[in-house]
């Protein structure tokens, strides 16, 4: 890689090959890294650049990695790619969301099968008509895992964007015309949930050949709200951590019967 530093450190992640696990846990928020790396056993910071600060600590003997990608598509995709290089092969994003389904609420986690390329960094890997979709056994991962711990949880299809304004306040945007139609389809196809990231990461995944999926809190929904229903707002991540550091467990587990 041309940017690749002389200590074989990645230009933008900071880190080096065998300071990564070939799982990794990836949040948006760069805060949230401290959080995960408290449920590895021995979690060391690795590396603190930019949005993107990674852990390294192991879950059953096995290393794995927390590495935060920042808002949106374009740090998503170049946090996928330097880990790659660095021997990851197994992601799971876990972020944030706004519900858009009415049985939805605050608090309930998402598991996402699939994602709706409403962003632009994916366009930039593959054609628009090529599906943004998770990897089944991260999904299976995840889902066992929602189980275990007994959440409130849903699997579909979720919807990826640049624009969290665009998502919320649409009618101000001069592109409202385009915004709120879209909306709606999404909305009549079922669509669960609304964040950023994960089209880009699961595309970005799907060229590298390597294992993307992703669950989230749900942090409100916006359609209970304009419905007149009750709409519990909940910020609390935990729930959503522990699903994917038990789905990365299981994962490990399943690794070794195989
Ligand atoms: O909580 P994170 O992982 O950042 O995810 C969601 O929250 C951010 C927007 O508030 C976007 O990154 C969105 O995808
Ligand atoms: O409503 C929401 C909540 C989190 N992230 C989003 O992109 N939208």
């Amino acid at each position: 890689m041309i940017y690749q530093e002389e200590s074989g450190r990645e230009y933008h992640i900071k880190t080096g090959k065998n300071e990564i696990g070939k799982y990794v846990i990836l949040p948006g928020d760069p805060k949230r890294s401290a959080k995960i790396a408290a449920y590895l056993d021995d979690a060391k910071l690795v590396a603190d650049n930019r949005e993107f600060v990674t852990y390294t600590g192991y879950l059953e003997g096995e290393k794995v990695s927390v590495t935060s990608t920042g808002i949106g598509g374009p740090s998503a995709a170049i946090a996928l790619e330097e880990l790659v290089h660095c021997g990851a092969d197994t992601f799971i994003r876990v972020g944030t969301c706004g519900a858009m389904q009415l049985d939805i609420m605050g608090g309930d986690i998402v598991v996402a099968t699939g994602a709706v390329r409403m962003e632009g960094t994916s366009k930039e890997y593959a054609p628009i008509e090529y599906p943004a979709v998770a990897s089944y056994p991260v999904i299976q991962a995840l889902t066992k895992a929602c189980e275990t711990t007994g959440v409130r949880y849903h699997t579909g299809i979720v919807q990826s964007k640049d624009s969290f304004y665009g998502q919320h306040e649409p009618g101000t945007k001069p592109v409202s015309y385009e915004l709120e139609a879209k909306w709606e389809a999404w909305k009549r196809m079922g669509c669960l949930a609304s964040e950023m990231e994960s089209a880009a990461l699961f595309i970005v995944g799907a060229y590298l050949g390597v294992k993307v999926g992703a669950c989230y809190l749900v942090v409100g929904n916006q359609e209970r709200k304009a419905a007149g229903l009750e709409n519990p707002l909940a910020y609390d991540t935990d729930m959503a951590v522990k699903t994917a550091v038990e789905a990365a467990r299981q994962m490990i587990l399943d690794a070794r019967k195989e």
